[in-house]
């Protein structure tokens, strides 16, 4: 059994393994990189020969069969029906040599996962508040088109020019369906409970953790203090305390959803 497990994996391992730079795909899209492989595909940046424009190409991956192939349709389907400036436009979905794609604008920028990370850059409160309403922007546009986007994180948020861009719609659900079985093993590690049908406040949850990876950025532990409750590390001002705990469902939470929650941003950032 775990030797079939291991040449399982090995299998995969080949058949996933990434094109070269330079390969051409469909006869039009010239991979330049890879910028990332996630669990059911892998993502390029191409240059889009018909046009000469740069673009994000998502493959399946093959090792994960006909699930990775819909995981990218249904993206493709999400996608297809938002239209914001801070969302990538879906530009073409196709199947070329028995692997699915999609390719979407490219957003040339940082996400903020690496703006932390790899930068070391730190965000003042203000600053947290600007981009977390900022980002406001296109979550309320995927609810106000009846969907959620279901995976806002640092990872999937790209500054390019000081503004946010919102990306990868893998996750994104219709309001009120259940998360996709197959896909449970794959959140067995997040927080929130799985089996709730889509709803905004799972949104505006995630943005609460958002904020908080945000917040940290710029917390500098104490000398020999053992670790603490956010609550008492990040000395926050009460309102935005208050927003968190509220966000994090430690309070009641945001019921009229994500607008309600820009106002509450919008007052805290008046009284800054
Ligand atoms: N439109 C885009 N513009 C710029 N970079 C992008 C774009 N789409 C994806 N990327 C980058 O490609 C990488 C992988 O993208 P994405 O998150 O969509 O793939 P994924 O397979 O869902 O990955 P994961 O499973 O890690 O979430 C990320 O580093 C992301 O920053």
């Amino acid at each position: 059994m775990e030797l079939q497990r291991s040449w399982q994996r090995f299998v995969g391992l080949w058949t996933d393994r990434p094109r070269r730079e330079g390969s051409l795909i469909s006869g039009r899209y010239r991979i330049q990189e890879l910028l990332g492989m996630g669990s059911y595909g892998l993502t390029y940046l191409c240059i889009d020969e018909l046009n000469g424009e740069e673009v994000a190409l998502k493959e399946s991956k093959p090792s994960k069969g006909r699930l990775s192939a819909r995981l990218l349709e249904r993206e493709a389907d999400v996608m297809r029906r938002m239209d914001h400036p801070a969302i990538p436009k879906l530009l073409h979905a196709f199947i070329y040599k028995k692997r699915s794609y999609i390719s979407t604008e490219y957003i040339r920028g940082e996400t903020l996962e690496q703006c932390i990370f790899e930068q070391g850059r730190k965000y003042t409160e203000q600053e947290c508040l600007l981009l977390a309403l900022q980002l406001l922007e296109p979550v309320v546009h995927v609810h106000e088109r009846g969907y959620i986007h279901g995976d806002v994180r640092i990872p999937n948020v790209i500054l390019r020019d000081e503004r946010v861009h919102l990306i990868d719609f893998g996750l994104a659900r219709r309001m009120g369906e259940p998360l996709l079985p197959e896909l449970k093993r794959r959140m067995r590690e997040l927080p929130k409970p799985e089996d709730e049908p889509a709803a905004p406040d799972q949104d505006l949850q995630d943005l609460g953790h958002f904020l908080l990876f945000m917040l940290y950025s710029a917390y500098e532990p104490e000398k020999g203090k053992a670790p603490a409750s956010w609550q008492e590390e990040l000395k926050l001002t009460p309102g935005l305390h208050h927003m968190l705990e509220r966000l994090l469902g430690l309070r009641p939470g945001y019921t009229e959803g994500a607008p309600e929650l820009q106002a509450e941003i919008e007052h805290l950032l008046d009284s800054c």
